[in-house]
């Protein structure tokens, strides 16, 4: 069996790899970090270490690199004999990896099964929007039939890691992947440590909507705070108590919208504030804030559940402030906080809540962001 694999970084060494590894993969990866797909190419295996309970260290060997970007021709055969392709590269590249996908399905023998297509990204569907993208660059929209796309949730947090620590990954020990079943039918593949979902939707915004805003959230009321690390952040009881405030309000939305038991999603939260301050997990608010201004978009883990709350009648105070407080989100080396502030300073409050969140004038949610906006202008 193979898959191949896009984005060799932390979840892609530290998660995706390792499960398709130890579900007897051979794992091509593709990336266009040169000095990463050399590395990758020159070693037979790489190590990693998980920390917390039940911790195990896993060596992960039978995978070969490749580099997507100098070698594109090489990693389309691949994939065009390969069971799955994956990736972890992040949303907002999925449309640059999507033709390669394209030009692999076009040229793969009819003989061989559809090709799994799973995108594993922190987004709502992100493998319908790389399928919009691979459908698009394919030269006949009828030659999708030779893949099955199948949307995920991705769940493990893998912080960015030691520049000393080479190809190696230490990662928490807890993992989720979901994958949804239906667009498989009765075959789904080879991933023992994959859970098949008929309905992935409740699945993907409860770990959005807990994982992801929440510890979002610390991120940006830490850096607000001056706090550089996410261990801290969360043993700062300011901090702590306004993740637990977002939580609540999603845990509104989640128990009316999926029909959860509040004590289940509560014992989600509770269980998740405990790995959020793993201490032995390195981690950083620059890191996990990363990228504002996709983490302020419509469907993402703010704006999202807000206006879902605010359509039903619910509450979203919490939410609202600490997209208030994302806007403080500085960080020279992150290119989005950069534009973020810049956008902050050229625009008015309506102009960049429109362009920024995606609010329609008429939303119910949109005059408290523009007022929490208006009031982090400077
Ligand atoms: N790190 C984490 O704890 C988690 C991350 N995720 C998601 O996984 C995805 C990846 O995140 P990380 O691994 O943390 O990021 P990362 O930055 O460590 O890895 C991303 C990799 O993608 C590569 N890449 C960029 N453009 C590419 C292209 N055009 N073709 C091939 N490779 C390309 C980069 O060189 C990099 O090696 C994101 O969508 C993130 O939201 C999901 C769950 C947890
Ligand atoms: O690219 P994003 O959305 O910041 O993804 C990384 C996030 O995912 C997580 O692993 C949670 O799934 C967190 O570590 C981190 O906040």
């Amino acid at each position: 069996m193979k898959a191949v694999h896009f984005g060799a970084g932390n979840i892609g060494r530290g998660f995706v790899g390792l499960i398709l590894h130890k579900a007897g993969y051979e794992v091509v990866f593709a990336d266009v970090n040169a000095e990463l797909i050399d590395a990758l190419a020159s070693t037979p295996s790489y190590v990693v270490t998980e920390v917390g309970d039940g911790a195990s260290v896993w060596t992960v060997d039978n995978y070969r690199a490749l580099n997507s970007s100098t070698h594109e021709a090489d990693v389309i055969a691949e994939i065009a004999s390969a069971d799955i392709v994956t990736t972890a590269v992040g949303p907002n590249i999925l449309r640059f990896v999507a033709p390669l996908i394209a030009k692999a399905i076009a040229q793969r023998s009819a003989d061989l099964e559809p090709l799994a297509v799973m995108a594993c990204e922190n987004a709502i569907n992100a493998t319908d929007l790389l399928k919009v993208e691979v459908v698009k660059a394919l030269p006949d929209a009828a030659l999708a039939d030779g893949a099955i796309f199948a949307n995920t949730a991705v769940d493990r947090i893998v912080p960015g890691q030691d520049r000393d620590a080479g190809l190696n990954v230490t990662v928490e020990s807890f993992f989720e992947w979901a994958i949804e079943s239906t667009p498989f039918g009765a075959v789904t593949p080879v991933i023992p440590d994959a859970h098949f979902v008929d309905d992935l939707a409740p699945y993907i915004e409860r770990k959005l909507f807990t994982v992801n805003t929440g510890h979002a959230t610390a991120a940006y009321h830490g850096f607000a705070a001056g706090v550089s690390s996410m261990s801290e952040a969360f043993s700062t009881p300011e901090i702590a108590a306004e993740v637990r405030a977002v939580l609540a309000e999603t845990k509104a939305l989640l128990v009316a919208k999926h029909d959860f038991d509040p004590e289940v999603q509560q014992a989600y939260i509770d269980k998740n504030m405990v790995r959020f301050a793993n201490p032995e997990l390195s981690d950083t608010v620059d890191r996990v804030g990363r990228q504002p201004l996709r983490k302020l978009g419509r469907n993402e883990r703010f704006v999202g559940p807000a206006a879902e709350l605010a359509e039903r009648g619910l509450g979203s105070d919490a939410l609202v402030r600490t997209m208030g407080i994302a806007l403080e989100f500085d960080v020279a080396e992150d290119p989005q906080s950069v534009e973020l502030q810049q956008l902050l300073s050229d625009s008015t409050a309506d102009e960049f809540v429109t362009s920024v969140t995606g609010l329609d004038a008429a939303h119910p949610l949109y005059p408290a962001v523009v007022e929490v906006v208006r009031a982090h202008q400077k």
